[in-house]
């Protein structure tokens, strides 16, 4: 187990959303509280529309709380203002979407080369991230690869790589395997999962209830209310 299992490394107390369009208001996350800890893979699930991608947003500090606080790697963001929201999200979250978002006409070490460049790290030690971070994926012998030259899992694997190479204590993926074939959605969990146990907290926003088998701990949104589902729990099949 790794040193740093089970320090709080998210927390989200009493939060909500509300959004604001017209003269409607739209509540799409009610006060929520959640803790995420190092060590440990979370899975959010729910109908389309229940509020994942908002709680998934509070906890990557993209969106503000509309009542209540919430605390990454030790900062409570509620009154960060934008410059310092970007600077602790460079810092301390790393991210992964459903279509990966790799820069297209760079090759794979230099995707995962950017976000230490945006951190000034000299070269020579970039280098040597990127190459330890594509290795953990088991990517490295892609390196010199574009984008379109890979498939879908091998994408997801670099863009994986992309988000742990700044080396942050959470990383947050949104629908990371909704694009992929059965074997790949399984390598790509194999991933995740070797990173929560190497000490990462990682939280996957998912309608795919074929992922919940990875997932230490599962989180059911329904109607902008979250709900720990505890396990071993009949989880509603959407
Ligand atoms: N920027 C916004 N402005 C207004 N309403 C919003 C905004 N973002 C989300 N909503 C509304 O909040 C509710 C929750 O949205 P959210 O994106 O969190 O759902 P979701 O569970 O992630 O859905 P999906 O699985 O379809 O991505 C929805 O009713 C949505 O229309």
């Amino acid at each position: 187990m790794p040193a740093n299992a089970g320090r709080v490394v998210a927390e989200v107390r009493g939060a909500s959303k509300v959004f604001q369009s017209g003269d409607t208001k739209i509540t799409a996350l009610h006060p929520t509280d959640l803790v995420l800890r190092a060590g440990e893979l979370l899975l959010i699930v729910g109908p389309s529309g229940s509020g994942k991608t908002t709680l998934l947003s509070l906890l990557g500090c993209v969106i503000y709380p509309s009542t209540g606080e919430v605390i990454v790697d030790g900062t409570n963001v509620t009154h960060l203002d934008d410059r310092a929201l970007a600077r602790l999200r460079l810092r301390s979250i790393g991210f992964v979407f459903q279509s990966f978002n790799l820069v297209m006409p760079l090759t794979a070490e230099e995707n995962v080369l950017m976000p230490l460049q945006l951190q000034g790290v000299p070269a020579d030690e970039a280098r040597d991230r990127a190459a330890h971070a594509l290795q953990l994926v088991n990517m490295s012998h892609r390196r010199h690869s574009l984008p379109r030259q890979m498939s879908g899992g091998e994408q997801q694997r670099i863009a994986i790589a992309r988000a742990l190479v700044t080396e942050p204590p959470l990383m947050l993926c949104d629908e990371p395997t909704a694009a992929l074939d059965p074997k790949s959605v399984d390598v790509v969990m194999q991933e995740l999962r070797q990173l929560a146990q190497q000490g990462k907290a990682l939280a996957v926003v998912t309608h795919d209830m074929r992922l919940v088998p990875f997932a230490d701990r599962v989180v059911q949104v329904a109607n902008g209310q979250a709900q720990e589902q505890l396990p071993g729990a009949d989880l509603d099949h959407h």
